[in-house]
Protein backbone atom coordinates (compact mmCIF):
# COMPACT_ATOMS: atom_id res chain seq x y z
CA UNK A 1 0.00 0.00 0.00
CA UNK A 2 1.06 3.28 -0.75
CA UNK A 3 0.57 5.84 1.77
CA UNK A 4 -1.57 8.92 0.31
CA UNK A 5 0.62 11.44 1.75
CA UNK A 6 3.58 12.76 0.36
CA UNK A 7 6.01 10.15 2.01
CA UNK A 8 8.88 10.53 4.71
CA UNK A 9 10.91 7.86 3.08
CA UNK A 10 11.19 6.32 -0.17
CA UNK A 11 12.96 3.12 -0.92
CA UNK A 12 13.31 2.45 -4.53
CA UNK A 13 14.49 -1.33 -5.74
CA UNK A 14 17.13 -1.42 -3.13
CA UNK A 15 19.65 -3.67 -2.87
CA UNK A 16 22.80 -4.53 -0.74
CA UNK A 17 25.19 -7.53 -0.69
CA UNK A 18 28.02 -7.63 1.94
CA UNK A 19 31.25 -8.82 1.00
CA UNK A 20 32.92 -10.85 3.27
CA UNK A 21 36.21 -13.17 3.29
CA UNK A 22 35.81 -17.04 4.35
CA UNK A 23 39.13 -17.50 7.07
CA UNK A 24 40.32 -20.97 7.50
CA UNK A 25 41.16 -22.46 10.54
CA UNK A 26 44.90 -23.54 11.85
CA UNK A 27 48.15 -21.95 10.69
CA UNK A 28 48.16 -23.08 6.91
CA UNK A 29 44.68 -22.15 6.70
CA UNK A 30 45.66 -18.96 7.25
CA UNK A 31 48.75 -19.07 5.47
CA UNK A 32 46.58 -20.08 2.79
CA UNK A 33 44.21 -17.29 3.08
CA UNK A 34 47.14 -14.89 2.75
CA UNK A 35 47.47 -15.78 -0.80
CA UNK A 36 44.12 -17.26 -2.37
CA UNK A 37 41.18 -15.43 0.12
CA UNK A 38 37.66 -16.83 -0.84
CA UNK A 39 35.32 -14.00 -1.27
CA UNK A 40 31.50 -14.36 -0.47
CA UNK A 41 28.33 -12.40 -1.13
CA UNK A 42 26.08 -12.34 1.26
CA UNK A 43 22.52 -10.50 -0.37
CA UNK A 44 21.42 -9.35 2.55
CA UNK A 45 18.39 -7.04 1.00
CA UNK A 46 17.03 -7.43 -2.36
CA UNK A 47 15.29 -5.40 -4.54
CA UNK A 48 13.18 -3.80 -1.51
CA UNK A 49 10.95 -0.53 -2.11
CA UNK A 50 8.73 0.49 0.98
CA UNK A 51 7.05 4.34 1.67
CA UNK A 52 6.70 5.59 4.53
CA UNK A 53 4.05 8.54 5.17
CA UNK A 54 4.74 10.89 7.95
CA UNK A 55 3.69 10.29 11.62
CA UNK A 56 3.44 6.47 10.62
CA UNK A 57 4.78 3.73 12.37
CA UNK A 58 6.17 0.54 10.63
CA UNK A 59 6.86 -2.56 11.90
CA UNK A 60 9.67 -4.44 9.72
CA UNK A 61 8.85 -7.87 10.80
CA UNK A 62 11.61 -11.01 9.77
CA UNK A 63 12.82 -13.86 10.82
CA UNK A 64 16.77 -13.93 11.88
CA UNK A 65 19.26 -12.76 9.06
CA UNK A 66 16.38 -11.48 7.22
CA UNK A 67 17.66 -8.35 6.40
CA UNK A 68 15.67 -5.92 8.48
CA UNK A 69 18.87 -4.12 10.53
CA UNK A 70 20.67 -4.42 7.07
CA UNK A 71 17.72 -2.05 6.10
CA UNK A 72 18.01 0.25 9.12
CA UNK A 73 21.08 0.90 8.69
CA UNK A 74 20.61 1.85 4.74
CA UNK A 75 17.84 4.13 5.62
CA UNK A 76 19.74 6.07 8.38
CA UNK A 77 23.14 6.38 6.44
CA UNK A 78 25.26 3.34 8.39
CA UNK A 79 25.72 2.01 5.15
CA UNK A 80 26.07 3.06 1.65
CA UNK A 81 22.82 2.48 -0.88
CA UNK A 82 24.75 0.99 -4.38
CA UNK A 83 22.21 -0.16 -6.13
CA UNK A 84 18.27 0.86 -6.01
CA UNK A 85 18.04 4.64 -4.48
CA UNK A 86 16.53 5.91 -1.26
CA UNK A 87 15.14 9.34 0.41
CA UNK A 88 14.50 10.22 3.50
CA UNK A 89 13.13 13.68 4.50
CA UNK A 90 14.66 15.42 1.43
CA UNK A 91 18.02 13.72 1.74
CA UNK A 92 18.78 11.31 -1.00
CA UNK A 93 22.09 10.19 0.38
CA UNK A 94 22.02 9.33 4.01
CA UNK A 95 25.25 8.02 4.09
CA UNK A 96 26.93 11.15 4.12
CA UNK A 97 25.94 11.84 7.28
CA UNK A 98 24.98 15.82 6.92
CA UNK A 99 24.49 17.17 10.40
CA UNK A 100 20.93 18.55 9.28
CA UNK A 101 20.18 15.25 8.02
CA UNK A 102 21.62 13.17 11.14
CA UNK A 103 19.54 15.66 13.69
CA UNK A 104 16.27 15.32 11.92
CA UNK A 105 16.93 11.18 12.38
CA UNK A 106 17.26 9.10 16.16
CA UNK A 107 18.36 5.74 15.71
CA UNK A 108 18.15 3.15 18.63
CA UNK A 109 20.07 -0.24 17.42
CA UNK A 110 19.61 -3.24 20.30
CA UNK A 111 23.54 -4.39 18.77
CA UNK A 112 25.13 -0.61 19.36
CA UNK A 113 24.80 1.20 22.34
CA UNK A 114 25.52 5.04 23.04
CA UNK A 115 26.16 4.96 26.46
CA UNK A 116 29.60 5.00 28.40
CA UNK A 117 29.56 1.64 30.85
CA UNK A 118 31.53 3.78 33.45
CA UNK A 119 29.46 6.80 33.48
CA UNK A 120 25.97 8.03 34.32
CA UNK A 121 23.48 8.72 31.59
CA UNK A 122 23.52 12.13 31.72
CA UNK A 123 26.99 12.51 30.83
CA UNK A 124 25.88 10.91 27.29
CA UNK A 125 23.11 13.07 27.71
CA UNK A 126 25.11 15.96 28.00
CA UNK A 127 27.50 15.13 25.42
CA UNK A 128 24.57 14.09 22.87
CA UNK A 129 23.20 17.88 23.64
CA UNK A 130 26.61 19.49 22.62
CA UNK A 131 26.87 17.43 19.45
CA UNK A 132 23.26 18.26 18.50
CA UNK A 133 23.08 21.79 19.87
CA UNK A 134 19.94 21.22 21.52
CA UNK A 135 19.61 24.31 23.30
CA UNK A 136 20.01 24.13 27.59
CA UNK A 137 16.59 25.19 28.86
CA UNK A 138 14.74 22.77 25.92
CA UNK A 139 17.23 19.88 26.97
CA UNK A 140 16.58 20.36 30.49
CA UNK A 141 12.75 20.11 29.98
CA UNK A 142 12.75 17.95 27.29
CA UNK A 143 14.98 15.12 29.70
CA UNK A 144 12.77 16.11 32.74
CA UNK A 145 9.98 14.81 30.46
CA UNK A 146 11.50 11.78 28.81
CA UNK A 147 12.75 10.45 32.40
CA UNK A 148 9.81 10.76 34.11
CA UNK A 149 7.74 8.96 31.33
CA UNK A 150 10.37 5.84 31.52
CA UNK A 151 10.01 6.05 34.55
CA UNK A 152 13.89 6.12 35.17
CA UNK A 153 14.33 9.76 36.70
CA UNK A 154 16.15 8.47 39.88
CA UNK A 155 18.70 6.70 37.77
CA UNK A 156 20.56 9.48 35.45
CA UNK A 157 23.00 9.83 37.89
CA UNK A 158 24.00 6.23 38.48
CA UNK A 159 26.57 4.56 36.54
CA UNK A 160 25.64 2.32 33.56
CA UNK A 161 26.90 -0.68 34.88
CA UNK A 162 24.74 -0.48 37.68
CA UNK A 163 21.37 -0.05 35.73
CA UNK A 164 19.31 -2.91 35.24
CA UNK A 165 18.92 -3.83 31.70
CA UNK A 166 15.50 -2.60 31.13
CA UNK A 167 17.09 0.80 33.32
CA UNK A 168 19.86 0.75 29.96
CA UNK A 169 17.45 0.52 26.85
CA UNK A 170 15.08 3.13 28.35
CA UNK A 171 18.53 5.51 28.30
CA UNK A 172 18.71 4.12 24.36
CA UNK A 173 15.79 5.57 23.85
CA UNK A 174 16.09 8.18 25.67
CA UNK A 175 19.35 9.01 24.05
CA UNK A 176 17.82 8.35 20.12
CA UNK A 177 15.00 10.48 21.50
CA UNK A 178 16.91 13.65 23.05
CA UNK A 179 17.62 16.13 19.79
CA UNK A 180 13.47 15.51 19.36
CA UNK A 181 14.11 13.78 15.81
CA UNK A 182 11.50 13.73 13.20
CA UNK A 183 11.88 9.84 12.22
CA UNK A 184 12.90 7.28 15.18
CA UNK A 185 14.22 3.78 14.23
CA UNK A 186 14.14 1.14 16.61
CA UNK A 187 15.94 -2.49 16.36
CA UNK A 188 14.49 -4.53 19.04
CA UNK A 189 13.46 -2.21 21.63
CA UNK A 190 11.91 -4.12 23.66
CA UNK A 191 14.18 -7.12 24.00
CA UNK A 192 15.06 -8.81 27.36
CA UNK A 193 12.52 -6.13 28.77
CA UNK A 194 9.82 -7.61 31.54
CA UNK A 195 5.97 -6.80 30.54
CA UNK A 196 5.44 -3.78 32.88
CA UNK A 197 8.27 -2.16 31.29
CA UNK A 198 7.33 -3.16 27.72
CA UNK A 199 3.72 -1.75 28.39
CA UNK A 200 5.34 1.41 29.72
CA UNK A 201 7.54 1.89 26.46
CA UNK A 202 4.34 1.20 24.23
CA UNK A 203 2.62 3.72 25.78
CA UNK A 204 5.57 6.12 25.58
CA UNK A 205 5.62 5.57 21.97
CA UNK A 206 2.08 6.01 21.20
CA UNK A 207 1.39 9.39 23.43
CA UNK A 208 5.12 10.44 21.42
CA UNK A 209 3.77 9.41 18.05
CA UNK A 210 0.14 10.92 18.62
CA UNK A 211 1.61 14.27 20.13
CA UNK A 212 4.47 14.87 17.86
CA UNK A 213 3.68 13.25 14.84
CA UNK A 214 7.02 11.38 15.36
CA UNK A 215 7.60 8.43 12.75
CA UNK A 216 8.81 5.47 13.81
CA UNK A 217 10.15 2.93 11.98
CA UNK A 218 11.14 -0.37 14.50
CA UNK A 219 12.27 -3.92 14.30
CA UNK A 220 10.79 -6.70 16.74
CA UNK A 221 10.45 -10.22 16.83
CA UNK A 222 8.13 -9.90 19.85
CA UNK A 223 4.97 -9.72 17.98
CA UNK A 224 3.51 -7.90 21.03
CA UNK A 225 5.22 -4.48 19.86
CA UNK A 226 4.20 -4.88 16.40
CA UNK A 227 1.06 -5.52 17.75
CA UNK A 228 0.77 -2.55 20.23
CA UNK A 229 2.76 0.00 17.75
CA UNK A 230 3.00 -0.82 14.37
CA UNK A 231 -0.07 0.81 11.70
CA UNK A 232 1.64 -1.12 9.00
CA UNK A 233 3.90 -3.50 8.77
CA UNK A 234 6.70 -4.61 5.96
CA UNK A 235 7.41 -8.43 6.03
CA UNK A 236 11.28 -9.45 4.97
CA UNK A 237 12.35 -12.70 4.33
CA UNK A 238 15.90 -13.71 2.80
CA UNK A 239 16.18 -9.66 1.92
CA UNK A 240 13.03 -9.69 -0.09
CA UNK A 241 9.78 -7.36 1.02
CA UNK A 242 6.91 -10.42 1.07
CA UNK A 243 4.26 -8.30 2.10
CA UNK A 244 3.80 -4.97 3.07
CA UNK A 245 0.16 -3.96 4.62
CA UNK A 246 -1.33 -3.98 7.85
CA UNK A 247 -1.04 -6.35 10.67
CA UNK A 248 -4.26 -7.34 10.22
CA UNK A 249 -3.86 -7.81 6.83
CA UNK A 250 -1.58 -9.59 7.23
CA UNK A 251 -3.35 -11.96 9.20
CA UNK A 252 -6.22 -11.87 6.51
CA UNK A 253 -3.49 -12.79 3.46
CA UNK A 254 -2.19 -15.68 5.88
CA UNK A 255 -4.86 -16.86 7.99
CA UNK A 256 -6.90 -18.02 5.65
CA UNK A 257 -7.00 -21.66 6.04
CA UNK A 258 -7.32 -22.81 9.58
CA UNK A 259 -4.33 -24.45 11.16
CA UNK A 260 -4.54 -27.07 13.88
CA UNK A 261 -2.03 -27.52 16.62
CA UNK A 262 -1.45 -30.98 16.78
CA UNK A 263 0.58 -32.79 19.74
CA UNK A 264 1.85 -36.29 19.62
CA UNK A 265 4.20 -38.20 21.35
CA UNK A 266 5.83 -40.11 18.34
CA UNK A 267 8.04 -36.73 17.00
CA UNK A 268 8.19 -36.92 12.91
CA UNK A 269 11.52 -37.65 11.72
CA UNK A 270 11.29 -35.92 8.52
CA UNK A 271 8.89 -32.54 7.73
CA UNK A 272 6.78 -32.65 5.21
CA UNK A 273 6.62 -29.43 3.36
CA UNK A 274 2.83 -28.72 4.52
CA UNK A 275 3.52 -28.83 8.30
CA UNK A 276 5.33 -26.36 10.54
CA UNK A 277 7.53 -27.65 13.66
CA UNK A 278 6.88 -25.11 16.90
CA UNK A 279 8.39 -27.34 19.30
CA UNK A 280 10.16 -31.07 19.79
CA UNK A 281 6.85 -32.86 19.09
CA UNK A 282 4.23 -29.80 18.48
CA UNK A 283 3.18 -29.03 14.80
CA UNK A 284 1.07 -27.19 12.87
CA UNK A 285 -0.87 -27.93 9.70
CA UNK A 286 -3.77 -26.82 7.89
CA UNK A 287 -7.09 -28.23 8.47
CA UNK A 288 -7.38 -29.45 5.14
CA UNK A 289 -4.20 -31.21 5.24
CA UNK A 290 -4.71 -32.69 8.76
CA UNK A 291 -5.54 -36.58 7.22
CA UNK A 292 -2.12 -36.32 5.37
CA UNK A 293 -0.43 -36.02 8.76
CA UNK A 294 2.09 -38.99 8.37
CA UNK A 295 1.38 -39.60 12.48
CA UNK A 296 -0.71 -42.52 13.62
CA UNK A 297 -3.52 -41.13 15.14
CA UNK A 298 -3.05 -43.38 18.08
CA UNK A 299 0.18 -41.35 18.61
CA UNK A 300 -1.54 -37.86 18.50
CA UNK A 301 -2.43 -36.99 22.33
CA UNK A 302 -4.00 -33.38 21.15
CA UNK A 303 -5.54 -31.60 18.28
CA UNK A 304 -6.31 -27.80 18.88
CA UNK A 305 -7.67 -25.01 16.51
CA UNK A 306 -5.05 -22.24 16.51
CA UNK A 307 -6.86 -18.64 15.69
CA UNK A 308 -4.44 -17.20 13.13
CA UNK A 309 -2.54 -14.77 15.40
CA UNK A 310 0.34 -12.76 14.38
CA UNK A 311 3.19 -15.56 15.87
CA UNK A 312 1.03 -18.72 14.00
CA UNK A 313 1.28 -16.95 10.52
CA UNK A 314 5.15 -15.46 11.04
CA UNK A 315 6.32 -19.09 12.53
CA UNK A 316 4.65 -20.46 9.21
CA UNK A 317 5.59 -17.86 6.82
CA UNK A 318 9.22 -18.20 7.85
CA UNK A 319 9.39 -21.45 8.25
CA UNK A 320 8.45 -22.15 4.57
CA UNK A 321 11.81 -21.90 2.64
CA UNK A 322 11.51 -18.73 0.18
CA UNK A 323 14.86 -19.05 -2.10
CA UNK A 324 17.42 -16.47 -1.55
N1 LIG B 1 28.72 -7.01 8.77
C1 LIG B 1 28.26 -8.06 8.09
N2 LIG B 1 29.07 -8.75 7.27
C2 LIG B 1 28.62 -9.79 6.55
N3 LIG B 1 27.35 -10.25 6.58
C3 LIG B 1 26.49 -9.61 7.39
C4 LIG B 1 26.90 -8.48 8.19
N4 LIG B 1 25.83 -8.04 8.89
C5 LIG B 1 24.80 -8.86 8.56
N5 LIG B 1 25.20 -9.80 7.65
C6 LIG B 1 24.36 -10.83 7.03
O1 LIG B 1 23.33 -10.15 6.32
C7 LIG B 1 22.09 -10.85 6.47
C8 LIG B 1 21.05 -9.90 7.05
O2 LIG B 1 21.45 -9.54 8.37
P1 LIG B 1 20.61 -8.51 9.25
O3 LIG B 1 21.40 -8.25 10.49
O4 LIG B 1 20.23 -7.35 8.42
O5 LIG B 1 19.30 -9.37 9.57
P2 LIG B 1 18.17 -9.10 10.64
O6 LIG B 1 16.88 -9.33 9.93
O7 LIG B 1 18.34 -7.79 11.30
O8 LIG B 1 18.44 -10.28 11.66
P3 LIG B 1 18.20 -10.38 13.25
O9 LIG B 1 16.73 -10.43 13.43
O10 LIG B 1 18.89 -11.66 13.59
O11 LIG B 1 18.85 -9.17 13.87
C9 LIG B 1 22.40 -12.07 7.33
O12 LIG B 1 22.61 -13.16 6.48
C10 LIG B 1 23.69 -11.70 8.05
O13 LIG B 1 24.46 -12.84 8.32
Amino acid sequence: MIPVTEPIITIDHVSFDYVTYTKQSGLSGSWHDLFHRQKQRVPAVQNVSLQVAPGEILGLLGANGAGKTTLIKLMTGILPVRAGSLQLLDDQHPFQKRPAFLRRIGVMLSQKSQLAWDLPPLDTLVLLREIYQVPHDRFTDWLAFLTDQLAVTAQLKVPVRKLSLGQRIKFELICALIHTPEILFLDEPTIGIDVSSQANIYRFLQQLNRDTQMTIILTSHNTKDIEALAQRVAVINHGRKIFEGTPNGLIAQYASAATLEVVTDAPLTTLPAHVTQVADSQYLVDAAALTTLPIDPQHILSVHRRNGNLDDILTRLFSQEVAP
